[in-house]
């Protein structure tokens, strides 16, 4: 794997991204208009913008789910936009770890084989596969409900599950679009405070897609999409020493340490400090 060691000092670098829909008929749209995108290493930036601005568009292509028209992408140094189809999907699934809005997991298994298959592409064996899914599980505490299908799970676990299969594969990068979209204040706080920790206790380095002017406000940088065009402060410049998500720090530890922000978070929501 890739580490965050770029000549830059930076893990995601964006430059002169240009996204049209529709080539050459009628329909023709540009969604993304010259965006300068960069991201270093530890950071949690959070990126908002009015609906139809391109906030998915642009997610899709840092997630390499999609590829800009013109433009040039690195990411942890490598050019991405490079790679054959094939390889961007492999390069993706060690690379990238994604939370979305409506979870996103499979319905049929239980919440350890949804964690467990992410690393199965990967090519990570079945023991450590089950080891590295109940420490995840764990993790993010749910531990007492491995082995429930998504449908047993409240919409807080089943994004505490996907948050687990996001960080599977050791990813670089976390995205989240509208993480805390489909839940309610008190468990989307939980969530939010999750990420806090994975960001402040492991490194994670996170991009977050929000409609939530408070939510927004509480990571390390905004950057706003006005009509496909970014604005806002560039990345910080300076080469950071962060570290890779690894759950080698006790597990329990970092739940209750999220738990407690949580409660933290529900008593000034009770106080009225926030929405
Ligand atoms: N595959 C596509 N083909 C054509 N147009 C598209 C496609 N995907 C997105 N668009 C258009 O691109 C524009 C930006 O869409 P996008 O989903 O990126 O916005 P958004 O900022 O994420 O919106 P929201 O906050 O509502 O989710 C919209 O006008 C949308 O209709």
């Amino acid at each position: 794997m890739a580490t965050h060691e770029t000549p830059s000092g930076l893990l995601i670098e964006m430059h002169n991204i240009v996204k049209k829909f529709n080539i050459g008929t009628e329909n023709e749209l540009t969604v993304l208009r010259n965006c300068e995108f960069d991201v270093a290493p530890g950071e949690f930036v959070s990126v908002v913008g009015s609906s139809g601005c391109g906030k998915s568009t642009l997610m899709n292509i840092i997630g390499m789910l999609d590829r800009p028209t013109t433009g040039s992408y690195r990411l942890s140094g490598v050019d991405v936009l490079a790679l054959r189809d094939d390889e961007a999907a492999r390069y993706r699934s060690l690379h990238i770890g994604f939370v979305f809005q409506n979870f996103n997991l499979i319905g049929r298994i239980s919440a350890r084989k949804n964690v467990e298959m992410s690393m199965m592409y990967a090519g990570v064996g079945r023991k450590e596969r089950e080891a590295r899914a109940d420490e995840l599980l764990a993790m993010v505490g749910m531990s007492d409900r491995a082995g429930h299908s998504p449908a047993e799970l409240s919409g807080g676990q089943k994004q505490r599950v996907a948050i687990a299969r996001a960080l599977a594969n050791n990813p670089d990068l976390i995205l989240a679009d509208e993480p805390t979209g489909a839940l309610d204040s008190k468990t989307g706080r939980m969530v939010m405070d999750l990420f806090h920790t994975l960001n402040q206790e492991h490194g994670a380095t996170i991009v977050f897609i929000t409609h939530n002017p408070e939510l927004a406000a509480e990571t390390t940088r905004i950057v706003t999409m006005h009509d496909g065009v970014i604005s806002g402060p560039r990345a910080p410049r300076v080469p950071q020493q962060a570290l890779r998500l690894g759950v080698d720090a006790a597990p329990t530890e970092v739940i209750a340490r999220a738990d407690t922000a949580s409660s933290r978070g529900v008593d000034k929501h009770e106080r009225g400090d926030q929405a």
